[in-house]
């Protein structure tokens, strides 16, 4: 799978960029707050709808303009053209010029895992990166995974409301209640089923980064402990007190522990590095067994702050990504990289917000 060309239009600091890729490794090559990260960014987007930074689609217009379009042709069994606009009033997807009904007919069409800073926020951060790992590793593999999700959603912020109210209606509650546990119960069983493929993967990951021999684990925490159902009716009285929901997939958590200790609490930072490393190497692994062929890859700015060895650990996913012909995207103010890739570079030099070939001096 490769994307083969990219079109932004008041994106970020780009104005107006049309460019081709091949499949390969491209390296982005420029100064600081040249406009590196935005191209990434914006593939990222194409992939899951969503920026890796953790900002909302307003930040995304360029200064100054009203609306930013993103789009794609991306190349796997099939082409696809994908193209995604977003102003204050106008949202517009599109897959092969037809707009996007569902989701879940859109996403999928292009798969990326990216490598980046904030990926450590999956050690140290709340819960909610983690449930979001979880939900981005589904969505990318499972296409019913999406539309239980906003089942479920529209139930808890339906059910949420109802307990808001002065007088609760009891009916209409058990009403969202009965569809709560529904949907919940199927987005809990996906995540149970997950978590130990993906644990494995993350083991096996972190042992070739860190060439030790420590324990990581990955555990599924709920606050559902056995029947949603049962448990939702025990909790009412409290929730009627704190009108809101108690339980339920919404609180989830991927507990992580190195030498079963809570990693966030115990392990040191070049660990915790590590962890979120193999977190993201996971991911990759899964996307690629399941899918059959490796997702793009962006890797942004990591490289400069690992160690050779932890940069020598990538080395046999950018051998598989060169293999499929598939393609990496990686960000650099200068050239740290292990040598032995340097023959195969795509140079790229990004300057306030443009994107040219480079070719060495
Ligand atoms: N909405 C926006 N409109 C216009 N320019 C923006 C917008 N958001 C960010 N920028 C500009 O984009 C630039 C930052 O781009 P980017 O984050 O891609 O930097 P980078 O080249 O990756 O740098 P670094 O190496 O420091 O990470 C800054 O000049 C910033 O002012």
């Amino acid at each position: 799978m490769h994307l083969a060309r990219l079109r932004l239009r008041n994106f970020r600091n780009y104005a107006r960029l049309d460019v081709t890729f091949e499949p390969g490794f491209h390296l982005l090559l420029g100064r600081n707050a040249q406009g590196k990260t935005n191209i990434l960014e914006a593939i990222y987007l194409l992939a899951t709808l969503r920026s890796f930074r953790g900002v909302g689609n307003a930040d995304l217009v360029r200064f100054g303009q009203s609306g930013y379009l993103v789009a794609a042709g991306v190349v796997s069994d099939v082409a696809h053209e994908i193209s995604i606009y977003w102003s204050r009033q106008e949202r517009r997807l599109t897959l092969d010029g037809r707009a996007v009904r569902r989701l879940e007919e859109y996403l999928g069409t292009f798969r990326v895992t990216v490598f980046c800073t904030e990926d450590l926020q999956l050690i140290k951060g709340t819960a909610r990166h983690r449930r979001r790992f979880l939900d981005l590793l589904l969505t990318q593999t499972e296409p019913d995974y999406l539309s239980w999700w906003q089942r479920y959603l529209r139930a808890l912020r339906a059910r949420n409301a109802l307990l808001k109210q002065t007088t609760v209606d009891l009916v209409a509650l058990d009403g969202f209640t009965r569809e709560l546990v529904a949907a919940g119960q199927m987005l809990m069983e996906r995540r149970r089923r997950l978590v130990p493929r993906v644990a494995a993967r993350v083991l096996e990951a972190y042992r070739r980064i860190s060439g030790g021999s420590e324990e990581i684990r990955l555990r599924y925490q709920s606050t559902v402990r056995e029947d949603f159902a049962t448990e939702l009716v025990r909790v009412r009285d409290r929730e009627l007190a704190r009108r809101v929901t108690l339980l339920g997939p919404h609180l989830d958590d991927l507990e992580i522990l190195l030498e079963d200790r809570p990693a966030a609490a115990f392990a040191s930072e070049g660990q915790k590095r590590s962890m979120a490393l193999a977190l993201k190497m996971a991911q990759a692994e899964l996307f690629t067994e399941v899918h059959g062929a490796p997702p793009v890859l962006l890797i942004d700015d990591v490289m400069g702050e690992l160690d050779e060895s932890r940069r020598a650990a990538f080395l046999p996913l950018l051998e598989r990504a060169h293999l499929a012909r598939s393609q990496v995207f990686m960000t650099a103010t200068e050239e740290s990289w292990p040598k032995e890739l340097a023959p195969r570079l795509i140079r790229w030099r990004v300057e306030s917000g443009t994107l040219k070939p480079d070719r060495p001096g």
